[in-house]
């Protein structure tokens, strides 16, 4: 099943669920002696699991945290999805949060290129948002490079892409993970909150596009498992 919805009656449940299905697959992978690393959604859903997330009693030391896609503005804006992590991991000590992009907001490739090849294996989760465009990480509908973001069988694990159109809310150049990296993972969690997102989901189905609602190469991979965890 390439997909499983899970509804929850309040924000409070979905936040509870995520982190205790983060925390889980944290600890399995610290138990094992894997490197724990989680491959995050940036915007705004988010961030407050993340939050939360940072006061869980875990070896934080032995965990890296990763944008699955960022902005290019420079570290200490924050539009950048690492200055969000930033603040929002700030409790758990001795964390790694590896950026994506670089420092100075330019859009070069070298830190994308650092943090995926210094994490090879397989993350221990990735959490995906959605936009209401059904774009998720930085793979938009309409970008002039969509089809190499989303295709599976590329080898190209990070990508420079502009969103055409710019979303009022973060006009900038991105840098995002493709689909085939985001969805080498042992839990591929798309985490989304309010009807207007439930409705993408459900334009996006009817769709039946990647290239019109990216959102399904990561929902309707037939190798995936992707849990869909939605709240009011
Ligand atoms: O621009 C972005 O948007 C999506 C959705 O963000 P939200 O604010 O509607 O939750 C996000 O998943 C992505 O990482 C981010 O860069």
């Amino acid at each position: 099943m390439p997909f499983e919805l899970i509804p929850y009656k309040s924000a409070a449940d979905w936040q509870r669920a995520l982190i205790k299905r983060l925390v889980a697959r944290v600890r399995e992978d610290l138990a094992a002696d894997r490197p724990a690393v989680l491959c995050l959604a940036g915007g705004s859903t988010p961030l407050a699991v993340y939050a939360e997330l940072a006061a869980a009693d875990l070896d934080w030391s032995r965990v890296t945290v990763l944008p699955g896609d960022d902005r290019c503005v420079p570290h200490t804006d924050s539009h950048s999805n690492v200055y969000q992590f930033r603040e929002a991991f700030a409790k758990a000590a001795g964390i790694t949060v590896l950026p994506i992009t670089e420092a100075d907001g330019s859009n070069g490739l070298q830190a994308a290129l650092d943090a995926t090849n210094a994490n090879p294996m397989h993350f221990s989760a990735t959490v995906l948002g959605m936009g209401n465009d059904m774009h998720t990480a930085s793979l938009f509908p309409g970008a002039v490079n969509l089809a190499a973001g989303i295709d599976k069988l590329s080898h190209t694990d990070v990508l420079q892409t502009v969103p055409d159109p710019l979303p009022p809310e973060a006009p900038y150049p991105r840098i995002t993970l493709t689909a085939q990296r985001l969805l080498r993972s042992r839990a591929v969690i798309l985490a989304i909150r309010g009807q207007a997102k439930r409705d993408a989901l459900r334009r996006a189905m009817d769709l039946g596009d990647p290239l019109q609602a990216p959102i399904l190469a990561l929902i309707n991979d037939s190798a995936t498992n992707t849990e869909i965890h939605w709240a009011p």
